[in-house]
């Protein structure tokens, strides 16, 4: 089986209102795909779909060859919501963090920990096991929540604007990163992101959402200008960098509009 989530004719209405309107789209195994668009455009309500969370109005989702509600039992996806459950001051420890990834699994502590800790060092972070997450810069907290994902083996994750608060570099070898994990383990990523300039540079295929899925397909026809205007609408001011562009530190694009 190649594809690993389909979505056919999915509607979603909340509180009467249509946040999805006639989505369809698949993604392959081992495939990275970025959904981006504004605010309130419904990227979450799209994942949460996809994990069974929210139940579509019309249309179907399949996931791991089944519905999203037995797949989710299986274990076998994991999820970084967009708000992190982690309470700020809370002193867990990175190892704590990482257990948590581990709390359904029917495994001894001594497993736990040894599996937590083996996922620690392959995010890079060896070292950090017994440092307290909340002091931890923007990009290691990253590190450490996939990680969290990563340490219950799943087929698929999903996450939800991982690289809030994680500078450029940062995100670049975030992205780097989950090109790593593909390669080793066959994961398919699927994440919400606002940074489309990053993104364009590092994913298979580019979600454009808003309402309506006004594209799906490979970056490079991404950045058109009908295209981001069904977007992010009229007013979007798009600035390409090349990467000739001796100037540029970065091959990247600016993006300037509505969210
Ligand atoms: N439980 C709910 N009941 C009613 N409306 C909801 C509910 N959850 C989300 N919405 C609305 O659905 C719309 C889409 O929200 P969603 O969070 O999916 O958008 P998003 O693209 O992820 O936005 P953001 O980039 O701000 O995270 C928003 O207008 C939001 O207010």
């Amino acid at each position: 089986m190649n594809e690993i989530l389909k979505i056919q004719d999915l509607t979603v209405k909340l509180n009467g209102r249509v946040i999805l309107e006639n989505i369809n789209l698949s993604i392959r195994r081992k495939e990275i795909v970025a959904i981006v668009g504004p605010n309130g455009g419904g990227k979450t309500t799209l994942i949460k779909t996809a994990l069974g969370l929210i139940k579509p109005t019309a249309g179907y989702v399949e996931i791991l060859g089944t519905t999203p509600e037995k797949a989710v039992k299986t274990g076998k996806i994991g999820y970084l919501p967009q708000k992190t459950d982690i309470p700020r001051n809370f002193p867990f420890s990175v190892l704590d963090i990482v257990m948590l990834g581990l709390v359904n699994k029917k495994l001894s502590r001594r497993e736990k920990v040894e599996l937590a800790e083996k996922y620690i060092q392959y995010v890079g972070m060896k070292g950090y096991e017994n440092h307290p997450f909340s002091k931890l810069s923007g990009g290691q907290q990253q590190r450490i929540s996939i990680a969290r994902v990563l340490v219950s083996d799943p087929e698929i994750i999903f996450l939800d604007e991982p690289s809030t608060g994680v500078d450029v570099v940062a995100q670049e070898s975030f992205y780097d990163f989950l090109q790593k994990i593909r390669e080793e383990k066959g994961i398919t990523a699927v994440m919400v992101s606002h940074d489309i300039g990053v993104v364009g540079k590092f994913v298979d295929k580019v979600a454009g959402l808003n309402r309506y899925l006004h594209y799906y397909g490979h970056p490079k026809d991404f950045f058109q200008k009908h295209i981001l205007e069904k977007l992010y609408g009229t007013d979007v001011e798009l600035v390409v960098h090349s990467p000739e562009c001796v100037a540029c530190e970065h091959f990247h694009t600016e993006f300037k509009g509505k969210r």
